[in-house]
């Protein structure tokens, strides 16, 4: 897979961050989003493959593009076989978040990206469009951490496997009403709060990578979001678990419906008979092979925004693959007409 589809993906990512980036700053979240997602799909169609989307913009009546279930690639015609080969036409399924961090890209602000995680068919749970707890962690705590334990206990745990005080941990929350009690713990036991207004699958994605000054992530973000971060942490080894939140008492917005019991119905219909699951990385992104892909639209923790320059453009994205064990950062110089210069930095 990765050998069919490596380069492939990091354009894919690299288009939907560059249309993306153009929007940086007007204050246009859906158009950010909107351009994101057309230029992820005309990519993504190019590539000789056999793809469905199983983490997308939504339900295809509300999402005209990369909706759940929407064919994907070149290899999805009727005639494939008449040009595609035998790797080409395996059934892979893909989780996308064109734009991660719409109101990031929208306000200027750092820490969205464009992104995406491929397995084969079957390899990444098709999380429905629900909130999730989630919980991750560097590698050396993969597997000693847990989303079942508290706070305090997991920072005392985590502080015993890095080596490291309490209160030299740095752990990401999301800044929202219902991380009051969170956040007052985690200060509480010692430990330093990260607060982010939105970006989840970055801060999740740091924790794996030493030198981020990222120690955990807790708390309740997107399901679809935890999947796609889910995929990365298993390629890289760290620690990642999620717990659908299906009870609107505890989020108090957006996502799910106002009926816990509804809500409990829904995700049955779905299949999900056990909505207090936790569910590690190995589940949520359970494929033999796993490739996930990331590129910049504005600065991050682990990649460079786009760069635009005279005729060009240069981005960072950072390709993850559970076949050849490997974190690729890529830096691209585009060409778009006739540059004056091409920037080295
Ligand atoms: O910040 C996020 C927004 O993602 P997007 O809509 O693709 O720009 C995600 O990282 C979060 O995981 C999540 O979507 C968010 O926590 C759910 O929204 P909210 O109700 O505002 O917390
Ligand atoms: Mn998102
Ligand atoms: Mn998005």
């Amino acid at each position: 897979m990765e050998n069919t589809l490596g380069l492939e993906i990091i354009e894919v990512v690299e288009q939907a961050a560059i249309a993306s980036s153009r929007w940086m700053g007007k204050g246009e979240k859906n158009t950010a989003d909107q351009v994101a997602v057309e230029a992820m799909r005309e990519r993504m169609n190019k590539i000789y493959m056999r793809g469905r989307i199983v983490i997308g913009e939504g339900e295809r009546d509300e999402a005209p593009m990369l909706y759940i279930g929407e064919e994907v690639g070149i290899c999805t015609r009727e005639d494939a076989k008449d040009f595609c080969n035998p790797d080409e036409l395996i059934e892979i399924d893909i989780a996308v978040d064109p734009c991660e961090g719409t109101n990031l890209v929208a306000y200027g602000q750092n820490g969205s990206m464009a992104v995406l995680a491929i397995s084969e068919k079957g390899g990444l749970f098709a999380a429905p469009d629900f909130y999730m707890k989630k919980l991750a962690a560097p590698p050396q705590a993969r597997g000693h951490v847990d989303i079942n334990k508290s706070a305090t206990q997991n920072l005392k745990i985590l502080s015993e496997c890095l080596e490291r005080s309490i209160e030299e941990l740095v752990v990401v929350v999301m800044d929202r009403p219902r991380h009051k009690e969170l956040i007052e713990e985690i200060r509480q036991a010692g430990s330093r709060v990260r607060l982010i207004s939105d970006g989840d699958v970055s801060a999740a994605i740091s924790c794996a990578f030493a030198g981020t000054n990222i120690h955990a992530l807790m708390g309740i973000g997107a399901a679809p979001e935890g999947v796609i971060s889910a995929a990365a942490l298993r390629c890289l080894g760290g620690h990642f678990q999620g717990q659908l939140i299906y009870d609107p008492e505890v989020v108090k917005t957006g996502l799910i419906g106002e009926s816990r019991e509804g809500n409990i119905a829904r995700l049955k219909e779905m299949g999900i008979t056990d909505p207090d699951r936790s569910y590690n990385a190995d589940e949520l992104a359970s494929g033999q092979t796993v490739l996930f892909a990331a590129c910049g639209i504005t600065p991050g923790t682990l990649m460079d925004g786009v760069r635009f320059f005279h005729g060009g453009a240069r981005t960072q994205s950072l390709v993850i693959s559970s076949q050849s064990r490997t974190a690729r950062f890529v830096d691209t110089i585009h060409l778009f007409d006739e540059p004056k210069t091409l920037q080295l930095r």
